[in-house]
C-alpha cells in the first residue's frame, strides 16, 4: 500500500499493468447515496482513514457541503488488493440531479464500467433511468447496486424485480448493500475488479490523453484532469494540447486519492492530473487530447458541447468589478464548462454577460459558487429559456398544456410518463411543486425537444412606474395576468417596506395588467438604542449597511438580489 508521504516520487505506477487497472463510475437518482459509497470505498481501500467523520468526502465545494449534494464529478484512485493481486481502481463519483448530467456523460468516456445505485426504499427514479442509457448508449458494463437495506421501509426484492422489468438486468446481478453501515461494500470492489474489464491500451504506444475535467488553481494555474489512453507520460516531457497546438512543460502529474498525489509518471489506462503551465483558462479545453511533442496522434473524438436552456443576464454590482467579475466567471467557466458565455450589456445595469445554463438548479449553484470561491457580488436577471421569434401578424394559437406521449408502469406502484413540455413551464420550479404535490414520491427527468410554435408576449414588471430589467419575462399571453398577479403579490411580500410607499406593476406594453402596493414605513435601527451608547449605535449602522449590500437599488428602492429569482417560483400552488 502506498500510502506514507515519503513514497510519493518513488511510487512506480508501471507495477500497474493495464489488466489490473479498472476504471468505473458512481451513478445514481439524486441522494441515493453514491457519495456514502465512495467514502466507504475510500476507507476500506486505506484512502481516507476510518472514521465516523467521513461524510460525503468527495464533495468538496462548499456549496455541496452546504446544499448535501453532487455538482462536480470527483476522480479517486484506490488500491485494492484482490486475491493475492494488487488492483488500481479509478472511481468517479458524479452529480445525481438533472441539471448536472452533462458531468455524467464526460466521466463516462474515462471509464469500462459503472456502478448503479438504486435506493431500496425508493427504487426506479427519473434519474435512474436517465443515468441507466447514459451508461448503456456508452456500451459500458452496469453493476446494480441496491443501497440502504438498512432502512425500515427497505423492500430490495421490489427493487430487483423493476431493475429486471426495467432494465432486463437479471436479478442474480444485483448487489445489496448499505453504504452508511458499510453492508457488502466489499462485494461492491469484488465485483468491480471481476465485472468490469480493464481499459484496453498499450503503455508502448505514443502517449494519447483525454482533458475530462479542469480546474482552475489560484496559485499553480491550470489542473486538468486525464485519462491516459495510451504509452506514458512524465515530469519535464513537452506535451502539445491537439486544440490549439500549443507545447507545454509537464511540471507535475500524479493520481487523485482524492487529493492530489504526485507520481514521476502517468500510465496508458490510469486516470490522475497534470499541471504543464497552462495559465489561460482557454487553454485547457476538456474534450481536448494531449501528446507528446516529438509524436503526434489523431485526437480523441472529444465531447458533443453541452446544451444551455435556461439563459440569464450576470452583472457586476459595481461596474468598477467588471474586470474582476470577468476572470471569475472565465475560471469558473473552465471548471464548469456546460456555462456558455456571451458578452451582454444593458442600459440599466451596464456591461455584463448573458449566460446559459443547464437548468435553474445549476444556475444557482454557479452563481453561489462564483460568491463563495471567487468573492464576486454579482446581479443576476431573470431567468429565460431560448425561444425564435418569427415576425408575422399570423400566428397559431397552441395551447401550452403538456401534451402526454406515453406511460409505463414500472410496476404495480410505479409508472413511468413521458409528456411534452414547453420549456418554460418546467425549468424554474417544476421539479419543487412535483415534489411537493407528490409528497416527495415522484421524480423527474427532461430532454430537449426542438422549438415549437407559440403565443408569447413580453411582460415587464414596473417599481413606481421604472420598469426593472431583471424581471422582464416572456409569458404565454393566456397565463400573462395570473403571472403578473402572482409576481407583483410575491414582490410585495419580498421587498422590505421603505420610507415612501411603492407601486408594484406588471404591465404589457403601455398596459397596466395587475398591481400591489407597499407602504411606507421608516425603519429605525437606532429605536431601541436611548442613551449614549455610541459604539453601539455605530454596531447597528454597520449592520443596516452591510443588509444593504445584498440589496440591488432599482431608482431609490432597494430590492434584495435573490427576490429575482425567487419571484418568479410558483410557491403559492
Ligand atoms: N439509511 C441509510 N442512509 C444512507 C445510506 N447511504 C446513504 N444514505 C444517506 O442518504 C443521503 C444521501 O446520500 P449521498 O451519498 O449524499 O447521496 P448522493 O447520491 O451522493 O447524492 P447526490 O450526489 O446529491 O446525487 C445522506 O443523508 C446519506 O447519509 C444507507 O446505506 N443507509
Amino acid at each position: 500500500m502506498f500510502s506514507s508521504k515519503s513514497d510519493k516520487d518513488t511510487v512506480d505506477l508501471s507495477k500497474f499493468p493495464a489488466d489490473r487497472i479498472r476504471n468505473f463510475c458512481i451513478i445514481a437518482h439524486i441522494d441515493h447515496g453514491k457519495s456514502t459509497l465512495a467514502d466507504r470505498l475510500l476507507e476500506m481501500t486505506g484512502a481516507i482513514a476510518k472514521t465516523d467523520k467521513n461524510k460525503q468526502v468527495l464533495d468538496k465545494l462548499q456549496v455541496e457541503r452546504e446544499r448535501g449534494i453532487t455538482v462536480k464529478a470527483q476522480t479517486a484512485s484506490l488500491f485494492y488488493s484482490h486475491e493475492g493481486q494488487q488492483y488500481l481502481l479509478n472511481l468517479i463519483d458524479t452529480p445525481g440531479h438533472v441539471d448536472f448530467n452533462y458531468e455524467v456523460s464526460r466521466s463516462l468516456a474515462a471509464c469500462q464500467g459503472v456502478l448503479l445505485i438504486v435506493d431500496a426504499n425508493q427504487g426506479i427514479q427519473a434519474q435512474t433511468v436517465a443515468n441507466f442509457y447514459l451508461a448503456f448508449e456508452a456500451q459500458l458494463p452496469i453493476i446494480p447496486v441496491i443501497n440502504k437495506i438498512d432502512l425500515k421501509n427497505a423492500d430490495p426484492d421490489r427493487v430487483e424485480a423493476q431493475i429486471e422489468t426495467v432494465f432486463d438486468i437479471p436479478t442474480e446481478e444485483c448487489i445489496r448493500i448499505s453504504a452508511k453501515l458499510g453492508t457488502n461494500v466489499e462485494k461492491v470492489l469484488q465485483a468491480v475488479v471481476d465485472r468490469i474489464p480493464p481499459p484496453v491500451m498499450s503503455t508502448d504506444s505514443p502517449f494519447k490523453a483525454l482533458v475530462f475535467d479542469s480546474n482552475f488553481d489560484h496559485y499553480r494555474g491550470v489542473v486538468a484532469n486525464i485519462a491516459v489512453f495510451g504509452g506514458q507520460v512524465r515530469k519535464g516531457d513537452k506535451i502539445v494540447s491537439a486544440h490549439l497546438g500549443k507545447t507545454y512543460e509537464v511540471n507535475e502529474l500524479g493520481l487523485l486519492r482524492p487529493d492530489e498525489y504526485p507520481t514521476q509518471r502517468l500510465f496508458a489506462g490510469q486516470v490522475g492530473y497534470i499541471i504543464a503551465g497552462m495559465k489561460d483558462v482557454k487553454e485547457a479545453q476538456i474534450g481536448d487530447t494531449l501528446h507528446l511533442q516529438e509524436q503526434p496522434v489523431e485526437p480523441l473524438p472529444g465531447f458533443k458541447p453541452a446544451k444551455a436552456m435556461v439563459f440569464a443576464g450576470m452583472y457586476p454590482v459595481d461596474q468598477s468589478e467588471y474586470i474582476g467579475l470577468r476572470s471569475a466567471i472565465e475560471r469558473l467557466t473552465l471548471n464548469d464548462s456546460s456555462v456558455s458565455v456571451q458578452r451582454d450589456s444593458s442600459l440599466a445595469l451596464g456591461a455584463g454577460w448573458r449566460l446559459g445554463f443547464l437548468g435553474l438548479l445549476h444556475m444557482e449553484v454557479f452563481n453561489q459558487r462564483l460568491e463563495q470561491e471567487y468573492n464576486a457580488s454579482v446581479i443576476v436577471t431573470a431567468p429565460t429559456v431560448p425561444y425564435k421569434a418569427v415576425l408575422s401578424s399570423a400566428k397559431l394559437i397552441k395551447s401550452c398544456r403538456a401534451v402526454q406521449k406515453n406511460m409505463v408502469y414500472i410496476d404495480d406502484q410505479r409508472v413511468m410518463m413521458k409528456y411534452l413540455f414547453p420549456l418554460n413551464e418546467i425549468v424554474v420550479d417544476f421539479y419543487d411543486l412535483l415534489k411537493s404535490i407528490s409528497s416527495g414520491y415522484a421524480s423527474f427527468d427532461y430532454e430537449n425537444s426542438g422549438y415549437q410554435t407559440a403565443d408569447l408576449i413580453k411582460m415587464d414588471i414596473l417599481l413606481n412606474g421604472r420598469p426593472v430589467e431583471e424581471l422582464t419575462t416572456i409569458v404565454h399571453r393566456q397565463r400573462a395576468y395570473n403571472t403578473g398577479k402572482a409576481m407583483c403579490e410575491r414582490l410585495k411580500d419580498s421587498i422590505p417596506r421603505q420610507m415612501f410607499e411603492i407601486a408594484v406593476q406588471a404591465a404589457i406594453g403601455s398596459k397596466v395588467i395587475a398591481r400591489e402596493t407597499i407602504k411606507a414605513y421608516r425603519k429605525n435601527v437606532l429605536a431601541k438604542c436611548y442613551g449614549g451608547d455610541i459604539t453601539r449605535k455605530m454596531k447597528l449602522l454597520k449592520k443596516q449597511a452591510e443588509g444593504k449590500k445584498k440589496m440591488r437599488r432599482i431608482g431609490n428602492i432597494d430590492v434584495p438580489k435573490d427576490v429575482f429569482i425567487s419571484v418568479l417560483k410558483r410557491k403559492d400552488k
